[in-house]
């Protein structure tokens, strides 16, 4: 975490070579688990910002691809780098605290089915959208906008109206001074002219309102759309199916979306519901994932705004499920089956901070709801919050005490919010008014036109605009009635919340991986390891406590059967593994005594996990469940790997024996496969002088064959392999063997004009030849004859009339010409 560079890096070649070994063996493990047990894995990043999330995720992304994907040369990594590409830079800003800082929250969905990965979904959470129209003091706009200025050719700069602006001049990529925007107001630059229509009579300050509200909702609608246009293309002719999504909508309500999407596309309704169709069912066969969550690391700007709230709750949240999978779940569950003596960890229990922001009943993010509905103002709802929470032992004051700031004691500090901007960027509202500007009947600019069609139609179904306010950012609850309603049916933090608990729906059901990131360093410097700012990352996110479970605790526990199928190998020969099960009673007792004679046996044999390693080499057995510590998870793993390769290397030594024993034995061959037997009359090998006719010209529709491809998985680039050749030919279920009388249907010489057929003489089939040929003796010859000019087999002509004579028996074969 030293060499700051930007974190996309970390999906290339030469990261890739860096990447460090335990995130590898993460990879690895979670992979095989999934494989194993078709349980979902889900890797969890956290840590401060700067800290290394999404370097991390990227590089596990990579590894990802490298485990079950096929690599980085597939056409489904290539896309997901460069729609990663594209979303750092709309997504990435400039913060006090990194330089990089993502302000969109990912969580990455790689679909695996038997160790394979078969489709991608990227899941956006976008929150600091306020920063397009006022970065914070010192802070930078999204990279977009600077590496537009930096990277627009001349004629792409007079296009967009930004020629003869650099990043200074543009005001949205410079934080205006106060009252800047006063009637006093210089006029307004080339750009801004050429992006907003305002009319009417509003005063300045309303016009600049007006006028942030629009470029906010144009940002964040524009990212919405590119994200589900990156996410929803489909990889046809790539072996490693889609990447899919929608950046706004919740974990599991994507296949929607993703329909959505792809009907939105250049494809054919029909084809493109037929696809979606195709990847539902191949969904719901294989709902197994790995996931990568890299979300919002914990800030504390001075002073914070609504943004930073909801990012610190959604890592208040995320320690939280920490401290319930780690801590609390592993000391219950030795409560609830009686293990004796278990150790538990005294850890912070965060749940007060949580609830003390998003209690539903009033909680800071239900008051300034309420404080929203009735049109208050910041320092009525600071009063508001003081007054509902007095004593609270997480909610503080600002020093020096300010009547719209309030402080609140997260898990990893203290933070200052400033609520001067609380209601508006709740509210998140842009008037029917602008929006109507962007009427396909007025406005040129098609995209815009697209960005807002839900409203556009709900302002149409109206009669045109009302007053009627939308929401500025996509929402799932986006206009759906006849009529334009006079305000939205959500708020931003109502959206944010509700998108955070299906996330944490989904993450309970996948067995997690915690990954704890740590910054060496407040200043983004290389090489330099601050003690004081790590060892607050190490308190705040209770690794301590964690190494404290991991050494002397039971950190690990595993089902009778579950620990019986993995440590098989170490078994006593003759000894039934762990069945366990729903059979209950007598037989889990049973499980539960056959897994600790074998844990007995290991404790007796293990010498320590590792020389310097701590941790207690300890089990217990609970009423279903093998209570492991970390140090004999280590050892039982440890003499797995041991048996394992002990057994791998004893069928090597015995077939190397058996090599080498086998030309002095002179030990019969290995059986083959039966070589089929020769038909009678099968054409000897064409002669050496005889040329090859050319090959008929290739017929088929390469996109099709590359769809049928992709479609059945088959690999292009060596096509399945030819079905052997019969030595018969079938027509209307009548089997004719060879070798069979033909009749020559035209005139034909072969290549040298030596050998002359004419139509009518009639002539030995022997069998197939090459393609389109057919092998017919000729003069004690045997010479390969184009299918085309051989009449049908006999057997293949319409039938004779009944009444017919019968055939006349077939004529030896007539004379053959040699010239
Ligand atoms: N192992 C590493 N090697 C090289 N550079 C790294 C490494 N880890 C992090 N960095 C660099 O450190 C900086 C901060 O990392 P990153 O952006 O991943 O942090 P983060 O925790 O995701 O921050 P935020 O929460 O603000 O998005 C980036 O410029 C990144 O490239």
């Amino acid at each position: 975490m030293n060499a700051y560079t930007d974190a996309s890096n970390a999906l290339t070649p030469a990261a890739a070579r860096a990447q460090r070994p335990e995130l590898a063996r993460l990879v690895h493990d979670a992979v095989r688990h999934q494989a194993d047990t078709g349980c979902p894995q889900a890797i969890i990043l956290s840590g401060v910002s700067g800290s290394g999330k999404t370097y991390a995720s990227m590089v596990l992304l990579r590894r990802l691809f490298d485990v079950a994907g096929g690599g980085p040369e597939t056409d489904a990594f290539k896309h997901l780098a460069a729609a990663f590409t594209v979303l750092r830079s709309l997504g990435a800003a400039g913060t006090l605290a990194n330089s990089h800082s993502s302000r969109i929250g990912h969580f990455i969905e790689v679909q695996v089915t038997d160790g394979a990965l078969y489709r991608t979904k990227i899941h956006c959470y976008f929150l600091d959208q306020t920063r397009v129209v006022r970065p914070p003091p010192g802070e930078r706009n999204y990279h977009i906008f600077y590496q537009m200025l930096a990277g627009l050719a001349p004629d792409e700069r007079l296009q967009l109206h930004l020629d003869g602006y650099t990043a200074q001049d543009l005001r949205y990529d410079v934080r205006p001074p106060p009252r800047r925007l006063a009637a006093t107001s210089p006029p307004p630059p080339r750009h801004l002219i050429a992006a907003y229509i305002v009319r009417g009579a509003a005063g300045p300050a309303h016009a600049a309102c007006a006028r942030d509200a629009h470029a906010l909702a144009l940002y964040c609608r524009t990212v919405a759309t590119i994200v589900r246009r990156a996410n929803s293309l489909k990889r046809l002719g790539s072996t490693l199916g889609t990447l899919s999504s929608d950046s706004n909508d919740s974990v599991r309500d994507q296949d929607a979306a993703s329909r959505r999407a792809s009907t939105a596309g250049g494809r054919s309704r029909a084809g493109a519901q037929g696809m979606a169709a195709l990847n539902d069912a191949v969904r719901h066969a294989t709902d197994g994932f790995v996931g990568i969550l890299d979300m919002f690391g914990f800030e504390d700007a001075a002073p914070s705004r609504l943004e930073h709230l909801c990012a610190n709750l959604c890592a208040e949240t995320m320690q939280h499920f920490y401290n319930t999978h780690v801590f609390k779940s592993s000391a219950e569950s030795c409560r609830e089956e009686g293990v004796a003596g278990a150790l538990e960890v005294e850890y912070v229990d965060n749940v007060p901070c949580i609830d003390l922001v998003s209690s539903l009943r009033a909680g800071l993010l239900a008051a300034l709801d309420a404080e929203c509905a009735a049109r208050g103002s910041p320092e009525h709802y600071v009063a508001r919050i003081r007054t509902a929470h007095r004593g609270h032992p997480r909610l503080g004051e600002a020093r020096p005490p300010h009547a719209r700031r309030f402080a609140v004691r997260h898990y990893a500090g203290e933070v200052v919010y400033d609520a001067a901007e609380f209601l508006d960027a709740n509210r998140d509202c842009v008037p029917d008014a602008l929006l109507a500007a962007f009427d396909s009947r007025c406005c040129e600019f098609g995209f815009a036109t697209h960005l807002f069609g839900a409203e556009l139609k709900a302002l149409a179904a109206s009669g045109g605009a009302t007053g009627a306010l939308f929401r500025a950012s996509p929402t799932a609850l986006a206009p759906a009635g006849p009529a334009a309603p006079a305000a939205p049916a959500s708020t931003l933090t109502q959206d944010f919340h509700t998108r955070l608990d299906n996330l944490l729906r989904t993450l309970v059901h996948a067995r997690p991986h915690f990954v704890r990131c740590l910054r060496a360093n407040a200043a983004e410097t290389p090489m330099l390891f601050e003690r004081a700012v790590v060892a607050n990352q190490v308190r705040a996110l209770q690794i301590l406590e964690t190494v404290q479970l991991m050494a002397n605790g039971y950190p690990h526990r595993m089902r009778f059967r579950a620990f019986g199928a993995r440590y098989r190998a170490l078994w006593r020969r003759g000894e039934r593994c762990a069945a366990g099960g729903a059979a209950g009673g007598a037989v889990e007792r049973e499980a539960g005594a056959a897994c600790a004679r074998v844990l007995r046996a290991v404790a007796a044999a293990a010498a320590p996990p590792a020389p310097s390693s701590p941790a207690a080499v300890r089990w217990a057995l609970g009423k279903r469940h093998v209570f492991l510590s970390e140090g004999m998870r280590q050892v039982l793993e440890r003499m797995r790997r041991a048996r394992r390769q002990a057994a791998a290397e004893c069928i090597q030594a015995a077939w190397r024996r058996h090599r080498a024993r086998a030309p002095r034995t002179a030990a019969p061959a290995p059986p083959q496969r039966p070589r089929p037997a020769p038909i009678t009359g099968t054409p000897p090998p064409d002669p050496p002088g005889l040329p090859d006719p050319p090959d008929p010209p290739d017929k088929c529709d390469a996109t099709l064959v590359k769809r049928t491809c992709s479609l059945f998985g088959l690999d292009l680039e060596r096509p399945p392999p030819l079905p052997p050749s019969r030595a018969y030919t079938v027509s209307n279920g009548v089997k004719l063997g060879y070798p069979q009388q033909r009749v020559l249907a035209a005139d034909w010489a072969d290549e040298s004009g030596a050998l002359r057929l004419r139509a009518g003489d009639t002539v030995l089939a022997l069998g197939a030849a090459r393609r389109g040929h057919v092998a017919v003796q000729v003069l004690g010859r045997t010479v390969p004859v184009p299918h085309s000019v051989l009449a049908p087999p006999r057997a293949l002509r319409p039938r004779a009339p009944p009444a017919a004579p019968p055939a006349p028996p077939v004529a030896p074969p007539a004379p053959h010409a040699l010239t």
